[in-house]
């Protein structure tokens, strides 16, 4: 069953609708009665928590997404004061969390027997898309805002062979106008408005509590662009505790570029609905979304989990980037360093305390956007083909 957020109205789990007839957003509905012992028997993927997942296990289109690795990060937490652990997204199969909901939302477009999919997309979600609609053997459509789409994203979209067509216009506008298209039904929309995507994305809220030994951190801080993860984690949390699997719930804190924060500004006011930017920019371009379809859901995360919202500016996240690679080792695009840029200024401003224990969420690959990491690193220096000179200039 799904069921709107809003006003709780109903409806089949084969009803292709996006959006409830109040206008607001859906969510599916899950009812699962099991014994958390019985994960840890299987495969290491999002799938060993299959239960939770409302799809027929028969028809899965997978990569072996999930499972990403949950790094401890003692050099950063200790410089920091708190226990930090990161997980790191960029580990699934096309580099970013997508790939998790992604899984989920073609298994459903298979199960509905449609022939094409599509997303509007920053890249990420058109990357993801591209990949799983061929493993599962359907068509893609994606459109992308023109000149916003980081390399790496843009040639993983054309190379797994989906129709990608370049918008002059926003992230907001295209999305707009593929939801049109999906709704006169040409395709099966796979943004995050699909009830179906974040019932994938959940499973990084299930896989921290099972990575912290069926412990809750005292906070999850994440990147927050469309709203549709912060809104998914939140789900997978509240399900593994009412399901008696832990007996905390953390913090949910989002965190937005400055040039790009509807929800941030939403929270500094108290409010429950948000004012949409209009032209909205950052750098990380896979956050610059002026007008987040999931932002009920993630306001609802923030204030239901006693969370929290801030914003960062472009030279913040590029420095968290930097400080998460070279501390720890940890390659990120510059989206997913706005949950450590944002760790940062919040450790530093006192909201969070000394101690705790945090998770951050990073979203994707560094490699997702070479051109902002070579932009921001040193030029290799060159040297002849002469053992004389590297050892002179490895002297100097
Ligand atoms: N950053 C996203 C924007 C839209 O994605 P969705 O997951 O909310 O559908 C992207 O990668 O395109």
């Amino acid at each position: 069953m799904i069921r709107c957020v809003s006003c709780g109205q109903v409806y089949n789990d084969n009803d292709i609708v996006y959006r409830c007839e109040c206008g607001s957003i859906l969510e599916a509905v899950i009812n699962v009665d099991v014994k958390k012992e019985v994960f840890s028997s299987r495969k290491n993927t999002m799938w060993k928590y299959k239960e939770f997942i409302p799809v027929d296990e028969n028809k899965i289109v997978t990569l072996q997404e999930g499972a990403t690795p949950f790094c401890k990060c003692d050099k950063l937490g200790k410089e920091l004061g708190i226990n930090l652990h990161v997980k790191v997204e960029g580990s699934n199969p096309t580099g970013s969390f997508k790939d998790r909901g992604m899984s989920v939302g073609m298994t459903k477009a298979i199960m509905l027997g449609v022939d094409a999919v599509g997303c509007a997309s920053t890249g990420n979600t058109s990357a993801s898309l591209a990949a799983y609609a061929a493993r599962g053997g359907l068509k893609s459509i994606v459109l992308l805002p023109a000149g916003n789409v980081a390399l790496g994203k843009l040639a993983q979209a054309m190379f797994h062979g989906a129709e990608v067509l370049s918008v002059d216009g926003n992230f907001d506008e295209a999305l707009e106008m593929i939801t049109k298209l999906a709704r006169e039904k040409y395709l099966y929309l796979l943004n995050s408005i699909n009830p179906f995507r974040l019932e994938g994305q959940k499973t990084i809220g299930f896989e921290i509590l099972e990575d912290l030994g069926w412990q809750s951190p005292d906070r999850i801080i994440l990147p927050v662009g469309n709203a549709g993860n912060i809104s998914a984690i939140w789900k997978g949390i509240k399900e593994f505790y009412n399901a008696g699997y832990v007996e905390n719930k953390p913090m949910m804190t989002g965190i937005q570029a400055e040039g790009s924060a509807p929800i941030t500004h939403a929270f500094r006011k108290k409010s429950k609905s948000i004012t949409p930017v209009e032209n909205p920019e950052t750098i990380a371009t896979a956050i610059r979304i002026g007008d987040p379809v999931s932002y009920t859901k993630a306001l609802n995360a923030i204030y239901d989990s006693n969370g929290y919202s801030e914003t960062v500016s472009d030279d913040e996240i590029l420095n968290a980037q930097k400080l998460l690679a070279r501390t720890e080792g940890i390659g990120v695009e510059p989206a997913s360093a706005a949950s450590i840029a944002g760790l940062k200024k919040l450790v530093e401003d006192g909201t969070i305390e000394k101690g705790e224990n945090i998770v951050c969420v990073v979203t994707g690959h560094l490699l997702k956007d070479p051109d902002t990491a070579i932009k921001a690193s040193k030029e290799p220096t060159k040297i002849g083909a002469s053992y004389d000179e590297l050892k002179a200039y490895i002297q100097k």
